[in-house]
């Protein structure tokens, strides 16, 4: 007589202690007992999903090329999937026939994500030593197929075997440079979890799953709650990994619009929004604008050429990043034109600003035989947000008085006020008053 649809949750019973695996497993809605070909059918939407989600990676590689780790990751769902959904349709001793062509996708399935993630973090998943695990595997796995009958002694040896290969990608993963992100963490994190539960699944074959069951392990509820997990794992996985991989695209994409090339300074466009958002605070006030130009550089140019060129504006991009404080904005407006946003300072101060420059191109020379560049500031003060066009214009015509006094000297303009500094070798630069949180470069 056909049992009665149970409507009480099923549990797995261990020490004590109950899982709820399913309200009706292995019940169908209209009551039915599921026979165990359905139910192992119903085994197959996992590596379904799997390989759905390897796919999904693979189109994400096909849109962002430069990003291979996300195939070889995909690798990393399809073989898998491709072993578990012939796992599902086997009983044991289908099982035992196949196992070494499974474990081989299983274990080649487990290195591709391994390989994938360090290639992520730009390490490496010691592909000698992985093949040399897989080897042994297989040998072990062989010797036992001949010597031996029982499956749960090969099934341990290809867990552990897929745990080692995970456990290869682990110290370019917990070496990853953004160790603060919380995406960074999210998926390191994520992938410790699918080593965990590589490590975790013999023991709990072994301790958890009643003798009877074991028979058949691929139609019981453990195997099932088992799936359930690494579907669920698989998916949080791939959903965290795209998340970053995303982000870091977005990121190229960011800095690709708002940073000029060859010194990584922002460019006009990322200097004005970010200008105006410090302007925006008024505990960072007073403001300066500087504005400063390499004298004569054409003649760089014109007697060393573009490639001398383009060096000494990267290390005069590096002189001035390295002379502000930490949340000064300096950023290329084009050329040899330079702009600086001085937090906390007046134009008084920012004259020790182009002595620590000025002091700095001189002790150290960019150009052959010794020679030092010099540069021309011109300095406004400003007040507001909407002031930064008029004390951009007021800059710029510091900046001119200063090249028309001579050049390597800098004028400020503001209040009243027009002057022109020039470099003192003798007195030595005294550092700004530094706000008590902010650093030097
Ligand atoms: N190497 C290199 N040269 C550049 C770059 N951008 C602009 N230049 C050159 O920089 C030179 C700027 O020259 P000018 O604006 O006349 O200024 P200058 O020669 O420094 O003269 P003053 O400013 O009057 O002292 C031009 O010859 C540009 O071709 C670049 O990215 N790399």
């Amino acid at each position: 007589m056909q049992k009665k649809p149970r409507r009480t949750a099923i549990c797995i019973e261990w020490n004590k202690k109950y899982l709820l695996l399913h309200s009706s497993f292995p019940w169908s809605a209209s009551g039915e007992r599921l026979s165990p070909q359905n139910i192992q059918y119903f085994g197959l939407i996992v590596p379904a999903c799997m390989l759905l989600l390897g796919l999904t990676l693979q189109a994400c590689w096909m849109v962002l090329r430069e990003q291979r780790f996300l195939l070889w990751i995909a690798a990393g769902y399809f073989l898998p999937s491709v072993a578990l959904a012939a796992q599902s349709l086997m009983d044991n001793a289908q099982l035992a026939r196949w196992s070494m062509l499974a474990g081989t996708f299983y274990l080649m399935g487990s290195w591709a994500l391994a390989h994938g993630m360090a290639k992520r973090q730009g390490g490496r998943a010691f592909g000698a030593l992985a093949l040399a695990i897989g080897v042994t595997c297989m040998a072990a796995m062989a010797y036992y197929t001949l010597v031996d009958e029982q499956l749960w002694i090969r099934t341990l040896w290809l867990n552990s075997s897929i745990c080692l290969l995970y456990a290869l990608g682990l110290p370019s993963v917990l070496r990853s440079p953004n160790a603060k992100d919380p995406f960074e963490r999210a998926l390191r994190w994520s992938y410790v979890s699918i080593v965990g539960l590589a490590l975790l699944r013999p023991i709990l074959v072994l301790n958890w799953v009643p003798g009877d069951q074991l028979e058949r392990l691929t139609a019981s509820r453990f195997w099932f709650l088992l799936l359930a997990i690494t579907l669920l794992l698989g998916l949080w996985f791939m959903v965290v990994l795209l998340a970053c991989t995303f982000r870091d695209v977005m990121r190229v994409f960011d800095d690709e619009r708002n940073r000029d090339p060859l010194t990584r300074l922002s460019n006009r466009r990322r200097f004005f929004e970010a200008a105006t958002r410090c302007l925006q605070m008024s505990r960072l006030q007073p403001w300066t604008i500087l504005l400063c130009d390499i004298d004569h550089f054409k003649k760089i140019n014109d007697r060393w050429g573009h490639a001398m060129g383009d060096k000494v504006l990267q290390q005069f991009a590096e002189v001035l990043e390295s002379s502000v404080r930490s949340g000064d904005l300096v950023g290329r407006l084009g050329g040899d034109e330079f702009v600086l946003l001085l937090n906390r300072c007046d134009p008084e101060s920012a004259q020790l600003v182009y002595q620590r420059v000025r002091k700095w191109l001189q002790e150290q020379p960019m150009l052959p035989a010794g020679q030092c560049i010099t540069t021309s500031f011109g300095a406004a003060a400003i007040d507001s947000a909407h002031a930064l066009p008029q004390a951009m214009e007021q800059a710029d015509t510091a900046l001119y008085r200063a090249k028309q006094a001579g050049r390597d000297c800098m004028h400020t303009m503001g209040d009243g006020l027009s002057a022109t500094l020039r470099f003192t070798p003798s007195s030595p630069a005294p550092p700004i008053p530094l706000p008590p949180s902010a650093g030097w470069h």
